[in-house]
C-alpha cells in the first residue's frame, strides 16, 4: 500500500440482486483516498457514490453484496474484517455523515444525550468527558454548546443540524470523514458556511475527507481531487484544477457545463442530454455513449478501459487513445 494513501480501493464490484434482475451499482472501481486531502466523488443520482462510500465502512445495505475487490486501510482489507474489528473501525477510524443525516437525529432526545449515546456505543468514557469533548466540537463548528447540547433537533435550523452532524462525525477522532451530499437542501449562503467549516476541520484537525455530491462546481471549491462516477464506474479522476482545465471525459465536461454556479451567464448552462442509464439494462460498449456527442461506432461496442492521461489522471474514454479528446 502506498504510504501517502489512507484508503486504497481495488477492483471493487457491488451487486444488488433484485426481482427484476441484478444490478452492479459499483463496477470494478479502483480509487485512492490520499491522506490529509479532500477527495470528492461526483456523478448524477444513481451513479453509485453512496454505495461505494458505504463499502468503505463495510455497511453495504441489503440486498447489496461486495462481489469482489478489496478496500485497504493501514494495509488491512476491511472487506475481510471480523464483526468485532469492524465495530472498532466504524466511527473511530472512519465516520460518515449520511445524506439528509439531519433527519436521522432522534426527535425526542436532546442533542447532548444523543452525543453521549453515540460515544458510549463505541467506547467506555465518563459522561463529563464526553460532554467536554462534545462542547469543544460544537464550539469548533461555530455552535453555542450550552444551548445546543440541551436542544431538541426541532429547535435547530437545517444548517445548525448539519453542523451538529459534523460534530457527531468527529466525536471519536476518526482519520477519515465521509460526507454524503453535505449541503443539499441548504441555501447557497448556508452551503458556503458549511464548506468553510469543513475546510477548517480538514486543515486544523488534519482530517482526510471524502465528499459525495452530484454538483461538481460545489465540491470543486474544497476538493483537492475529484473522481467522476457514471453507471457504477469511475470514468475520470485527477486533481481538481486539472480536471477543469484539461477535461478528459465528455461526461465530466457535461457536468461542468451543467454546473450553474461556475458560469456568470446562466443562459449558457447546458444540461447533459438524455437521462441516467437504467443499471438493469445498460447499453453495450461505453455506458455513456447514447448521451455523448462524440460517440463513434467503437464506443457503441467496446467498453473503454481507464488509461493514464497525465500525472495522477485516469480517464476511461476511447477518444483519449487517439489524442482526440476535448481541448
Ligand atoms: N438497498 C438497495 N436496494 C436496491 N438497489 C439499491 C440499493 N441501494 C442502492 N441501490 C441501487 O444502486 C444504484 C446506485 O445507487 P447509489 O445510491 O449508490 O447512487 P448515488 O450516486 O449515491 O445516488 P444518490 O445521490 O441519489 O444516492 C442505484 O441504481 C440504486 O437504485
Amino acid at each position: 500500500m502506498n504510504e501517502n494513501n489512507l484508503i486504497e480501493i481495488r477492483d471493487l464490484s457491488i451487486e444488488f440482486k433484485l426481482h427484476s434482475g441484478t444490478i452492479r451499482a459499483v463496477d470494478q472501481v479502483s480509487l485512492d483516498i490520499p491522506k490529509g486531502k479532500v477527495t470528492a466523488l461526483v456523478g448524477e443520482s444513481g451513479s453509485g457514490k453512496s454505495t461505494l462510500a458505504s463499502a468503505i465502512l463495510n455497511i453495504v445495505s441489503s440486498p447489496g453484496i461486495i462481489k469482489n475487490g478489496s478496500i485497504l486501510f493501514n494495509g488491512e482489507d476491511i472487506v475481510q474484517y471480523s464483526a468485532n474489528r469492524l465495530r472498532q473501525y466504524c466511527w473511530t477510524d472512519v465516520s460518515m455523515v449520511f445524506q439528509a443525516a439531519q433527519n436521522a437525529l432522534n426527535p425526542v432526545m436532546r442533542i447532548g444525550d444523543q452525543m453521549i449515546e453515540t460515544v458510549l456505543a463505541h467506547k467506555k468514557m465518563r459522561k463529563e468527558e464526553i460532554i467536554k469533548k462534545a462542547s469543544q466540537l460544537l464550539d469548533y463548528v461555530r455552535l453555542e454548546p450550552s444551548r445546543v447540547l440541551k436542544a431538541y433537533p426541532h429547535e435547530l435550523s437545517g444548517g445548525m443540524k448539519q453542523r451538529v452532524m459534523i460534530a457527531f462525525s468527529l466525536l471519536l477522532d476518526p482519520k477519515l470523514v465521509i460526507l454524503d451530499e453535505p449541503t443539499t437542501a441548504l441555501d447557497v449562503i448556508t452551503q458556503d458556511y458549511i464548506f468553510d467549516i469543513l475546510l477548517k476541520v480538514h486543515k486544523e484537525m488534519n482530517i482526510t475527507m471524502l465528499l459525495l455530491s452530484h454538483d461538481i462546481s460545489v465540491v470543486a471549491k474544497v476538493a483537492d481531487r475529484i473522481g467522476v462516477m457514471y453507471a457504477g464506474k469511475i470514468v475520470e479522476t485527477g486533481e481538481t484544477f486539472e480536471m477543469f482545465e484539461n477535461t478528459k471525459h465528455p461526461y465530466t465536461a457535461g457536468l461542468i457545463q451543467a454546473a450553474p454556479s461556475l458560469l456568470d451567464d446562466v443562459s449558457k448552462n447546458k444540461s447533459i442530454r438524455g437521462s441516467s442509464p437504467n443499471l438493469l439494462n445498460l447499453p453495450p460498449g461505453c455506458a455513456f455513449h447514447p448521451r455523448c456527442e462524440f460517440a463513434t461506432d467503437r464506443c457503441k461496442q467496446e467498453q473503454p478501459r481507464g488509461i493514464s492521461v497525465g500525472k495522477g489522471r485516469i480517464a476511461a474514454c476511447h477518444l483519449n487513445e487517439k489524442g482526440e479528446m476535448l481541448a
